[in-house]
């Protein structure tokens, strides 16, 4: 074993001793030695590569070897050790250690067991002082109870999968530098490129066009729904940098290769052998890209100086036609008024910014005067870009993004056809160079013929190190989506995830048709052999397809709409056996074009399946779940692929506003879904049942919303009013009580542990899931059930996102300005609430008119829980100058003995309080006493 490789592994995305470089060296050099290498000596450093450890990016260099291990690596059992290569699977399975997960699942049983009997306590203990509290309480225990274990259940098997990059190399990528990887294509989507600025979209695009996959079988479109020229000239722009950016990537083997977070990073170490060529060569792109930089920055004025009208006092100051810098009319947004004008409607546009590249290698020149940069040794190919605009036209529901995918799918088959679709927003770059190689490893295994598509997680940066909003989300995605990968697979979460095009086509998976023709979904009930033989179905489908039978396409030719060149695509696309999946055919010809543009019309998916039996579903605002939802149960399964260095990056959104807007949105598009035909409780065998229990949990999570309200007020009130949630309890209550909160805090160590993630990210995980269950999951309810009863379309609302490259003193002042919205007022009246009515309970302690401490203190404890949670919401309001936590323990204070004092000094108020307890509240006949202050459960 060659220096450094197996000490190289990372135990969460911690660089551990013996790698001899930062990640960004490990990972380049990986990609250098593969994609880029131009020279013989290069190709046997390929070689040696191959010999690397298992899981590991095998990287070389002048001086030693390096490795990086590519996963999140927890168990580091090492499985498969000692097995020859080429017996190696492409990616392998680990189980999470038994020393995590055991008690993992037992103490799972045990809370279980714990919370049934506390309910029953509950149920057998009435409060007859306040009946109405009691049921309701009750209910909202229930709930809890009921949504913990939607949430847990799935959690029962959590695996890690682990990409081998080196076997994959050695399966599929020959000596001569050639590959037989399969096609990708790579769909990136914007909608406005002032909220989602086009230097981050730029910034994703140079990242695509650098990633570490064969040149001619990566190909990169753009969707802008926004149809502005403003875009597209910005990508014609990067398109034109790529030439630079792309071979400096190669022959340097830069790491992350998103010019703007390359730039951005503070140290540059480099251990190849050009180091000499390394410093010039970065300068000059660095210098390339600041102007670049400007341009795209000068964009935006240069188009409105060239537009007609501009300058002329126009109604709405707006352009009435704008030209490109060949003068030719951009058909795109900004049209002349005499064609119905409105801003966003268009023709649809399809334009080849990089045409298909050649099958062989091209080298570059040489340094010259006029060009410092030698690229004699590396490959300059790019690969094929298309700008997508499809058409908008008034009175057509587009569809929001769902509608963009779809356009998408079939521009791409008519010009690329590949048999994989990785799907990115615009604010996404590829981090790591070798991440599309990763997820294909998912794709290519022998069993993966039924892998509908492979998950990454979402990672973001710009989020300020505390992390206030919970953007990283890590608990969803380490934890749950990682379990997933242990039933089914993960959910689909709308970005960084790579798909096989046949499912979206609605193609059934490969099975054993167990039940026959009549009644195949009986193959669901035989789990076990369902996909002893992969492809088997499919490869025949898909044959006979290609011979022209269009009645063996799993629907009516008619649902998949008018284009005959389209259908014609569908059966190239399958390649039943990846193995056999060569070139895939790429023709960008005129006519090709043409009828991209003829699919992307705003009409063409009138009467056909797409939307709901084909393609991206429609119906909902987050098209996404219910995509992969659908696709689960047709019995396709997915994987989750987390690497290291993380695969893509993307932006938080800007604020807290835009933070909660971006929830109500995703917890509305779960009900939605819920509300729908695609309602997980019904339906598909196929479906495995845990996988349907975590399908019912993103359905239904946004109800938390009716329970927690009334439990973040109701305990604080009753100090005011007098009424109580439990009248006496007994040592049993508390035993029930202690049970069910203890096995809930180890229940998140472990799970912390196995997940690779912080307890600190649970704690700010649980605080935004009560901020988002008091404002956006209370607004989603309101507005799905006004949905339901009046059929009226949800709006959509684009998440802001922070700019790329944004130079600001204070990298998070957006983080804390505050723009007001109405999904604030709950969130603010509970925290008033809270404070006060732990205030009167001080004050009536104090007063004389309760008398027992001890029973206070549970109260005014659950009091603090709730304004813990809600602590990073209260620092957010309070906007820049809420950054130190003084500010808002000050106005806490202030609230708080200003309502102590007025409660103990306004003798109606006080008087109204004491007629309460004494009489309202208990009444006369049950003799309660006043200072018998019970209910705490949170
Ligand atoms: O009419 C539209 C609206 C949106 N988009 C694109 O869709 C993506 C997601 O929109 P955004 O507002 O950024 O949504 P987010 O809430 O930030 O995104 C998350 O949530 C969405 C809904 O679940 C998923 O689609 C995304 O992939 C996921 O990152 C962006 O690239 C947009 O440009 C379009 O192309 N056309």
């Amino acid at each position: 074993m060659a220096p450094g490789v197996g000490d190289g592994r990372r135990n969460n995305g911690e660089v551990v001793p013996g790698c001899v470089c930062g990640f960004q060296v490990c990972a380049c050099a990986g990609a250098a030695a593969v994609a880029s290498a131009a020279s013989s000596a290069d190709m046997d450093k390929l070689a040696m590569a191959a010999t690397a450890t298992e899981g590991q990016i095998g990287a070389v260099n002048d001086e030693s070897w390096v490795a990086v291990d590519l996963s999140d690596d927890l168990s580091g059992d090492g499985a498969d050790a000692g097995v020859a290569l080429e017996d190696r699977p492409v990616f392998r399975t680990e189980k999470i250690k038994g020393i995590l997960l055991h008690p993992y699942r037992v103490l799972i049983f045990v809370r279980l067991i714990a919370f049934t009997l506390f309910v029953i306590w509950r149920i057998s203990h009435k409060n007859p002082d306040a009946m109405w509290l009691w049921v309701t309480s009750i209910a909202g225990e229930f709930w809890f109870g009921f949504s913990w274990l939607l949430d847990q259940l799935p959690k029962l098997n959590p695996i890690n999968r682990v990409p081998d990059l080196v076997v994959l190399r050695q399966r599929f990528d020959r000596a001569d530098g050639t590959s037989l990887l399969p096609g990708l294509d790579i769909f990136v989507t914007t909608a406005d490129p002032f909220k989602e600025p086009i230097l981050s979209t730029a910034n994703s695009i140079l990242s695509i066009l650098a990633a570490d996959y064969p040149v001619e079988k990566n190909t990169c479109y753009l969707s802008d729904d926004s149809g502005m020229l403003l875009t597209y000239e910005a990508m014609a722009e990067a398109a034109k940098f790529a030439t630079v950016w792309v071979p400096f990537c190669r022959k340097h083997g830069i790491e992350p290769r998103g010019p703007e977070s390359y730039f951005e990073l503070k140290s540059h170490p480099y251990m190849g052998r050009a180091q000499e060529d390394f410093v010039n060569d970065r300068r000059r792109v660095r210098k390339e890209y600041d102007e670049f930089k400007a341009r795209i920055n000068g964009l935006e004025h240069e188009i409105k100086q060239r537009s007609d009208g501009y300058n002329a006092n126009t109604k709405d100051g707006e352009p009435r036609a704008t030209w490109m810098s060949d003068g030719t009319q951009w058909q795109g947004t900004w049209v002349e008024p005499s064609e119905n004008h409105r801003k966003g409607d268009h023709a649809g546009i399809v334009l080849v910014l990089l045409n298909h590249p050649s099958h062989t290698r091209q080298l570059g020149p040489p340094a010259s005067a006029d060009n410092p940069l030698d690229f004699s040794l590396v490959d300059v190919r790019l690969p094929m870009l298309v700008y997508v605009s499809r058409e908008k036209r008034p009175g057509h529901n587009h569809q929001k993004k769902a509608g963009a995918m779809n356009a998408l799918t079939r521009a791409s088959a008519v010009l690329s056809n590949s048999p994989f679709i990785l799907n990115l927003d615009c604010d996404h770059y590829i981090n790591n160079s070798q991440a599309l190689r990763a997820g294909i490893c998912f794709m290519l295994g022998r069993d993966s013929d039924t892998v509908a598509f492979v998950q990454f997680p979402q990672r973001f940066e710009g989020v300020d190190p505390t992390d206030l909003y919970a953007n990283h989300n890590r608990i969803f995605f380490d934890g749950t989506l990682r379990a997933l990968d242990g039933m089914q697979g993960p959910i689909y979460v709308g970005t960084g995830c790579l798909f096989r095009r046949i499912t979206l086509y609605g193609f059934d998976p490969p099975r054993i048709n167990v039940g026959g023709t009549c009644f195949p979904a009986l193959g669901g009930l035989f789990a076990k052999q369902r996909y002893d033989k992969p492809g088997l179905e499919m490869t025949v489908k898909a044959a006979t397809v290609a011979k022209g039978k269009h009645g063996f396409l799993p629907m009516p030719k008619k649902s998949y709409g008018k284009s005959d060149a389209f259908v014609d695509t569908i059966p190239k696309a399958s390649h039943p056996s990846p193995y056999s999946a060569a070139e895939s055919a790429v023709h960008a010809d005129e006519a090709a074009i043409e009828e991209a543009v003829n699919v992307c019309a705003a009409a063409y998916e009138k009467k056909t399946g797409w939307g709901s039996s084909i393609g991206w579903v429609y119906g909902t605002v987050t098209e996404d779940v219910v995509t992969g939802y659908r696709m689960h149960i047709k019995g396709w399964r997915s994987r989750y692929c987390s690497i290291y260095p993380h695969a893509f990056i993307g932006t938080a959104p800007i604020n807290l506003t835009e933070r909660l807007y971006q929830v109500l949105r995703w917890s509305t598009g779960s009900l939605e879904i819920f509300f729908s035909k695609n309602n997980p409780l019904f339906g598909s065998t196929f479906l495995n049942p845990l996988q349907r229990v975590a399908y019912i949990n993103i359905t239904t999570y946004p109800f938390t919303a009716i329970f927690l309200i009334f439990y973040t007020t109701v305990p604080a009130l009753s100090f005011v009013t007098g009424h109580f949630i439990v009248q006496r309890p007994t040592t049993m209550f508390y035993v029930y009580l202690a049970i069910v909160l203890g096995t809930l805090l180890i229940l998140a160590v472990l799970e912390v542990k196995w997940a690779g993630v912080t307890v600190f990210e649970w704690f700010r995980n649980g605080q935004f899931w009560m901020t988002a269950s008091c404002s956006a999951y209370l607004a989603a309810v309101l507005q799905v059930l006004f949905k339901v009863v009046f059929r009226r379309d949800i709006s959509f609302k684009l998440t802001s996102k922070q700019p790329a490259g944004d130079e600001k003193k204070d990298p998070y002042a957006d983080l804390y300005v505050v723009r007001w919205t109405w999904l604030m007022v709950t969130p603010i009246i509970i925290i008033i609430v809270n404070i006060v009515g732990s205030a009167v309970a001080f004050a009536k302690v104090l007063d004389g008119e309760w008398t027992h401490w001890l029973k206070v203190a549970g109260g005014v404890f659950f009091n603090f829980w709730v304004l813990f949670h809600l602590y990073p919401f209260a620092k957010g309001l309070l906007g820049k100058h809420g950054k130190t936590p003084v500010v808002v323990l000050v106005w806490w204070a202030f609230t708080f003995v200003i309502t102590a004092v007025l409660y103990i000094n306004i003798p109606h108020f006080h008087a109204g309080g004491h007629h309460a307890a004494k009489h309202g509240a208990h009444g006369p006949h049950h003799g309660t006493k006043h200072d018998d202050i019970y209910y705490f459960w949170p």
